[in-house]
């Protein structure tokens, strides 16, 4: 728990300090089913450099230090301890020099609804599905006070300890990052903004996921859902086979319009379309940092608006909803 102690400090010193009661709990299962390579995780990031900057960049790459603050060795090392981290999905980085090139620019869906939601100076925010973090950075950027973001996967909390460890303190003190997944959260109802991207088409039960979003918003509070979508009317939604786009674990793609309807049903107001773009092979793609398969092999090879199953192409939109 030695790796929470700082965020559940600051939890209990903010507004959601009633999420204390279910936190720590579930935390302990955490320990119990730890991933099968989190201890080689852990002592990656434990072995890192001793590095700090205060020049930081929150911009598309997020960006710490300069090549000068770090020696060659220092940034082979860095590389090292940072491969054994692979796949890195969100980002991308700079550290010291070194460029994360991530599977997904992130920087794009950022840029995509950054000017449509409400402002967030100020704000206490809460991202869902956070992967390794890369959006909340940018929600410092935009303003936030503190930024909260909750995802399950092990290799993510690393990835987020990795980056956060080399941040001034002062920013460290406003990122926290708690490995639980959206059911577990209580209805805090203590968020300024909620954002969900990219796991809502992964739950069973998605009007029970967006019940809970709304749970934790402050009346009036913005949630900002992105997720993937089909062509169609408000009574379209996909069920695919087992896979979709190679995913498993993939349950509802309602239309934009039945996805509103949704959200209107559930008593979300002020419901808007920010924006809505098929997923290009520039956005999400194999790199050295992820030497997978990604997007290009899960597309039909002689038509990339049809997934390899027959399905329509991967296409998000992007939606916002007040309390
Ligand atoms: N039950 C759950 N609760 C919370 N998170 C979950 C759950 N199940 C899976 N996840 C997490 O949801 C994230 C989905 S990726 C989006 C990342 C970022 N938001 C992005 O928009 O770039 C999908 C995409 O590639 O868009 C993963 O990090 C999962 O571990």
């Amino acid at each position: 728990m030695k790796e929470f102690s700082d965020s559940l400090a600051a939890l209990i010193a903010s507004p959601h300090q009633q999420w204390i009661t279910t936190l720590p709990q579930q935390l302990q299962q955490l320990y119990q089913q730890r991933h099968p390579d989190s201890k080689k995780w852990l002592r990656a990031v434990a072995q890192l450099p001793d590095l700090s900057s205060e020049d930081v960049a929150l911009a598309d790459t997020v960006r710490i230090g300069n090549e000068q603050q770090a020696t060659d060795a220092q940034r082979a090392q860095l590389k090292g301890l940072l491969s054994q981290l692979i796949p890195w999905r969100k980002g991308p980085y700079n550290l010291f020099g070194l460029t994360i090139d991530t599977e997904w620019r992130s920087d794009l869906k950022w840029q995509r609804l950054v000017n449509g939601i409400t402002s967030l100076q100020g704000k206490q925010v809460l991202d869902v599905g956070c992967g390794s973090g890369y959006h909340l950075w940018r929600m410092l950027e935009a303003g936030a006070e503190q930024v909260w973001g909750i995802d399950p996967g092990d290799l993510f909390l690393q990835q987020f300890r990795a980056i956060k460890g080399f941040m001034p303190k002062a920013l460290q003190q406003r990122a926290h990052f708690f490995p639980v997944g959206v059911e577990t959260l209580p209805p805090l109802a203590s968020f300024d903004s909620v954002f969900c991207m990219g796991v809502l088409y992964h739950r069973r039960s998605p009007i029970d996921c967006l019940e809970q979003l709304k749970s934790v918003l402050k009346p009036s509070g913005e949630l900002v859902l992105e997720t993937l979508v089909v062509t169609g009317d408000k009574n379209t939604v996909l069920v695919p086979g087992e896979r979709y786009a190679q995913m498993r674990n993939v349950w509802f793609l309602p239309s934009t319009a039945a996805l509103c309807h949704w959200l209107s049903r559930l008593g979300f107001k002020d419901i808007k379309v920010i924006d809505e773009s098929q997923t290009t092979i520039e956005e999400q793609r194999a790199t050295e940092w992820m030497t997978g398969e990604s997007l290009a092999d899960f597309l039909d090879p002689n038509d990339h608006n049809l997934t390899i199953e027959g399905y329509q192409a991967p296409i998000r939109a992007v939606v916002t909803a007040k309390k």
